[in-house]
């Protein structure tokens, strides 16, 4: 399918966005006669079954599904489409990237740039994780592989999360690890995860946690053999759609409204104090001492 500039709306009727030069939701690029429907854009892959409501986004930004501006962008505006699409009441969030669920936030937005760049990136990591955390979908995390810091605060967003079992898929919010503090609405996430002297030991230290030790503290609800990941995901899902949707749905508000109203009321201010701490000097420097010794640790 050819890129084209600007809008163009198709024969199904579906409006394609073309937006920094990336091709966004290419709609029905592959349709099955069983109801499968595949959506293509470059980050973000997204699998669908219409027949059973059900759509898979798989993180697609190597190496290590890092949350760059572009990749946020193309996900919030699939997340938007299949919100809005009634077709899909389930999404299962998983990565395409072998052994990696998501690094997290990408630390390169986070450095040597202007204070303008800093504050549309929080923006975009704020409207991510607030459409993820308020979704009238359920959202199953089928995490297979590592999961720092912004990767885990994806996966906590969802309703219920299922790790592989293999001890090199570490999750937790490291923040402290790399000299960052997380942000107050991580917190209050994992707070609600696992309860507060939990999440209190696990900030502090920066502990990320083996399969075993993350369903032993809550932070996941199953951990499975890695092979088995997708379709414990998949047995879940159809378990919480067995529920009737407005009774779930309003459940689900009724359990998060006070913590994604808790940022929404705070949304500018949050923005200019992440400017300002991540444009401080030794902020700056511990974070590109963090990366360097990132790409070191190969050599
Ligand atoms: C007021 C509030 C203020 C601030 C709040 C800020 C909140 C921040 C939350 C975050 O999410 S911060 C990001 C935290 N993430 C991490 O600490 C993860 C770091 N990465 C890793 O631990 C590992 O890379 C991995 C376990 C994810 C994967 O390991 P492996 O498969 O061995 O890959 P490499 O380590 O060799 O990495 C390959 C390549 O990717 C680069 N990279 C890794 N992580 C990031 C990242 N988060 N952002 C940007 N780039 C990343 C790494 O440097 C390598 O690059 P090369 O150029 O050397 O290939």
């Amino acid at each position: 399918m050819a890129l084209v500039a600007g809008r163009k709306t198709f024969a199904a009727g579906k409006t394609l966005l073309l937006r920094a030069g990336v091709w966004l939701g290419a709609e029905a690029a592959a349709r099955g006669g069983n109801g499968a429907r595949r959506f293509v854009s470059q980050r973000v892959l997204v699998e669908s079954d219409v027949t059973a409501g059900i759509a898979t986004i798989k993180f697609k930004n190597p190496p290590v599904n890092s949350l760059s501006l572009e990749f946020l962008t193309e996900f919030i505006i699939c997340l938007e489409k299949l919100e809005n699409d009634k077709t899909y009441r389930g999404l299962i969030l998983t990565s395409d990237c072998p052994g990696i669920f998501s690094a997290g936030l990408d630390l390169r937005e986070m450095c040597g740039k202007n204070l303008a760049h800093y504050a549309e990136y929080w923006r975009a990591i704020q409207e991510t994780w607030l459409k993820l955390y308020l979704s009238n979908m359920v959202l199953v995390a089928a995490i297979n592989g590592a999961s720092p810091a912004g990767g885990c605060l994806m996966a906590l967003s969802s309703d219920y999360r299922v790790l592989a079992d293999n001890p090199r898929y570490r999750i937790g919010l490291n923040e402290t690890l790399l000299g960052i503090v997380a942000p107050f609405w991580f917190k209050d996430v994992l707070v609600n995860t696992i309860g507060h002297r939990a999440a209190e030991h696990a900030l502090q230290l920066g502990l990320l946690f083996q399969p075993t030790e993350a369903l032993q503290v809550g932070m996941v609800d199953q951990v499975v053999p890695e092979d088995q990941v997708q379709s414990t995901a998949l047995s879940v899902m159809t378990e919480w759609l067995a529920i009737p949707d407005h009774a779930r749905q309003l459940t689900k508000s009724m359990m998060r409204k006070a913590t994604a109203d808790n940022l929404i009321k705070q949304r500018e201010a949050d923005i200019q104090n992440f400017v300002s701490f991540v444009s401080r000097d030794s902020i700056q420097k511990s974070l590109q001492v963090y990366l360097e010794k990132l790409k070191q640790k190969k050599h």
